[in-house]
C-alpha cells in the first residue's frame, strides 16, 4: 500500500466517527485533504454536516467538493475535528504546523469537543522533535524573536537552527499574515515546558505543539488501521 492509500485508509476509518448532524472542525495537509474527498461523497449521498476549514486551502477543497462550510464565529462549538499531524507520541501530544496552518488548526481544534488525528504510521514517534517545530510569529521585530526563541530553548537545554520557513525565495506567509520559523530543536523531552516558553515569547504567535487535544489517533500501516488511545 503506498503513502497515499494509507491516508485514505486512516480518513476512511475516521469517517465512521462522523455522525449526521454533526458539526465538524476540518484540518489541513495532504491527509485531511483525503478525509474532505471521503466526506464529500457522504455530503454527496445525503449527509449533513457543517464544516469548520483550518485553512483557506481546506476551505477551498471544501467549496470545491460540494462540503458546506462555516466559520468559527458563525459556528463557535464544534462537535469534532479531524485533522493530520506532523508527529504523534503516546500521550498524543502533537507536532502539527508542516503546512503552516497551526494558528487556525490549534484555535479549532480548542473549540472543538473531540479531534481524532489521522496520519499513515510514519507519524509514530517515541519522543517529538524528529519533524522541525514550527512556530507562527510576528513579522515585526523578527531577529529578536529569533533571539528570544533560542534563548528560551537554551534555558531547556535545547539547541538547533531555527529556519525562516521560505516559499518561492520571499517568507511563507500564514492565513494570519504571519511568519513560521521551523526549529530544528531535535529530542523534546518537556513539552509542556517548551510550550510555556514559546507562549510567553511576545513575538510568538503560537507554536505547533499540541497539548492534550487529540482524543485519538487513527494510524494506518501495511498491516491496517488501528486507532491509538493516549497512553495513562
Ligand atoms: O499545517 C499543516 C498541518 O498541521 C498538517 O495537518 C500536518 O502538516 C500534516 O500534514 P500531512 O497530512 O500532509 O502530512
Amino acid at each position: 500500500m503506498d503513502a497515499r492509500q494509507l491516508k485514505i485508509e486512516a480518513a476512511r476509518e475516521a469517517l465512521t466517527h462522523v455522525a449526521d448532524g454533526m458539526k465538524l472542525g476540518i484540518g489541513t495537509g495532504s491527509t485531511a485533504e483525503e478525509f474532505v474527498r471521503l466526506l464529500a461523497v457522504k455530503v454527496g449521498e445525503g449527509m449533513t454536516v457543517i464544516g469548520v476549514p483550518t485553512s483557506e486551502r481546506t476551505a477551498r477543497l471544501c467549496s470545491e467538493l460540494g462540503v458546506p462550510l462555516s466559520t468559527l464565529d458563525e459556528t463557535p462549538r464544534l462537535d469534532l475535528t479531524i485533522d493530520g499531524a506532523d508527529e504523534i507520541d503516546p500521550a498524543l501530544t502533537l507536532v502539527k504546523g508542516g503546512g503552516g496552518a497551526l494558528l487556525r488548526e490549534k484555535i479549532v481544534a480548542a473549540a472543538s469537543a473531540r479531534m481524532i488525528v489521522i496520519a499513515d504510521a510514519s507519524k509514530l514517534v517515541d519522543t517529538l522533535g524528529r519533524f522541525p517545530l514550527p512556530i507562527e510569529v510576528n513579522p515585526f521585530g523578527l531577529r529578536a524573536t529569533e533571539i528570544a526563541i533560542n534563548e528560551a530553548a537554551a534555558r531547556l537545554g535545547l539547541d538547533g537552527p531555527l529556519t525562516l520557513r521560505m516559499t518561492n525565495g520571499e517568507p511563507f506567509v500564514t492565513d494570519g499574515g504571519h511568519f513560521i520559523i521551523d526549529a530544528s530543536f531535535g529530542r523534546i523531552p518537556d513539552t509542556r515546558a517548551l510550550s510555556d516558553a514559546l507562549h510567553a515569547i511576545p513575538g510568538v504567535v503560537e507554536h505547533g505543539l499540541f497539548l492534550e487535544l487529540a482524543d485519538a489517533a487513527i494510524v494506518a500501516d501495511a498491516d491496517g488501521v488501528r486507532t491509538v488511545r493516549a497512553a495513562a
